[in-house]
């Protein structure tokens, strides 16, 4: 055997982390909270196939990063959910994984101190503790698919999930999903390529075999089914917005050309917004007006909604960060929130029951 050492060169430091089965025993999900979850999975996979004429919509923080601003905004958004429930399916974006374009705060699996701590054991403790309080104020979540190893630590809380910009070509990421047990939205290329999106869906849908983790954290080959409901998000690209009616048809032409589902998420913010807050309600009231013109191919929306406008970077006193604030995209205030998905309630209430017929 050579003494030679040729592996790990540039790794510094390795880990053992808990099991998911160890992290579940811990923090069990109640009978309350599953029933959420199972009920709320359901009611995207009925709007998906036509049998629940809604719209869903997933909103919240573009991440979370202090709980407490979270649970808030989940009892506001629980109250507005039950509102509105006649004709939107409200969904708490529940996002712990940020892809960067370079680097930046990862979220807070992966640094919940936000100090370059990152302390992911505590990070997944924190997370799963949050997604069990969501769940059990009845109150569905959606989150991003980032890591290809914490969905077993936290998907049995998740009713939605995201395959975001920067990973929808990767085959790690389309493997994955082909295992996820719920809906599962992949967004459109950072350059505005749709290509990507509706290669996933075609990809997801199918049975894959890949290198994971099992519930006791032992190396094992996970074989999966494929997933039937996979969809594309439209969040603009390349400089451009893509929700408007030009190219929500061209979407449905590839997906029809594809023989894929027609089920068109928009996310109002991202590319779809020039990350500017105050764009988003317009792209609601846009897609309010595409569905009273007749379309039927838009079926949900995304939405970066917190407490308070805007964004704040991270500062080095942490004592200094502006409560119920987004740390990394801007998003709009709960007021605004309240006020776009009240009208976009008013205008399709009577529309969307009688949509497609
Ligand atoms: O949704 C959040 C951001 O758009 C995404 O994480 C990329 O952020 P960045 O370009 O600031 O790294
Ligand atoms: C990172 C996100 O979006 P995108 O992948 O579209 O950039 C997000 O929704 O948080």
């Amino acid at each position: 055997m050579s003494g030679k050492k040729l592996e790990n060169l540039n790794v510094a430091s390795q880990e053992p982390l808990i099991t998911p089965e160890a992290l579940k025993q811990e923090l069990p999900l109640s009978d309350k909270a599953a029933d959420t979850v199972a009920s709320g999975r359901q009611a995207i996979y009925d709007i998906m196939d036509g049998k629940d004429h809604r719209l869903f919509v997933v909103l919240g923080p573009c991440s979370i990063h202090d709980v407490e601003a979270a649970r808030e905004y989940a009892a506001r958004l629980k109250t507005l959910a039950d509102e509105v429930s006649d004709t939107l399916f409200l969904v708490m974006r529940v996002y712990f994984e940020k892809p960067r374009t370079t680097v930046g705060w990862k979220g807070l699996i992966n640094d919940p101190h936000l100090n370059d701590t990152f302390d992911i054991e505590q990070g997944l403790h924190i997370g799963r503790r949050l997604l069990l309080d969501i769940n059990e104020m009845g109150l569905p979540a959606a989150t991003e698919a980032l890591d290809p190893i914490s969905p077993q630590y936290l998907q049995d809380t998740i009713a939605w999930s995201a395959i975001g910009a920067r990973t929808t070509e990767s085959q790690t990421h389309r493997e994955m999903s082909s295992g996820l047990s719920m809906a599962i939205g992949f967004k459109n290329g950072t350059d505005g390529s749709l290509d990507v999106a509706v290669n996933a869906m075609n990809s997801v849908s199918h049975p894959h075999s890949f290198l994971g983790i099992d519930q006791q954290g032992t190396v094992a080959v996970i074989r999966t089914k494929g997933n039937n409901y996979g969809h594309v998000v439209l969040r603009g690209g390349g400089g451009k917005p893509n929700y408007d009616s030009v190219s929500v048809a061209l979407c449905e032409q590839a997906l029809d050309k594809a023989k894929l589902r027609k089920s068109i998420m928009v996310d109002c913010s991202h590319a779809n917004s020039s990350k500017d807050p105050a764009i988003q309600p317009l792209v609601m009231q846009d897609v309010t007006h595409q569905i009273l013109e007749g379309n039927t191919t838009i079926q949900s929306l995304m939405v970066e909604s917190h407490i308070n406008w805007g964004n704040q970077s991270i500062p080095e006193n942490l004592d200094e960060l502006k409560y119920g604030v987004s740390v990394t995209d801007a998003c709009i205030d709960w007021e605004t929130t309240e006020k776009a998905i009240r009208d976009m309630r008013e205008k399709l209430k009577d529309v969307l029951p009688k949509r497609g017929k």
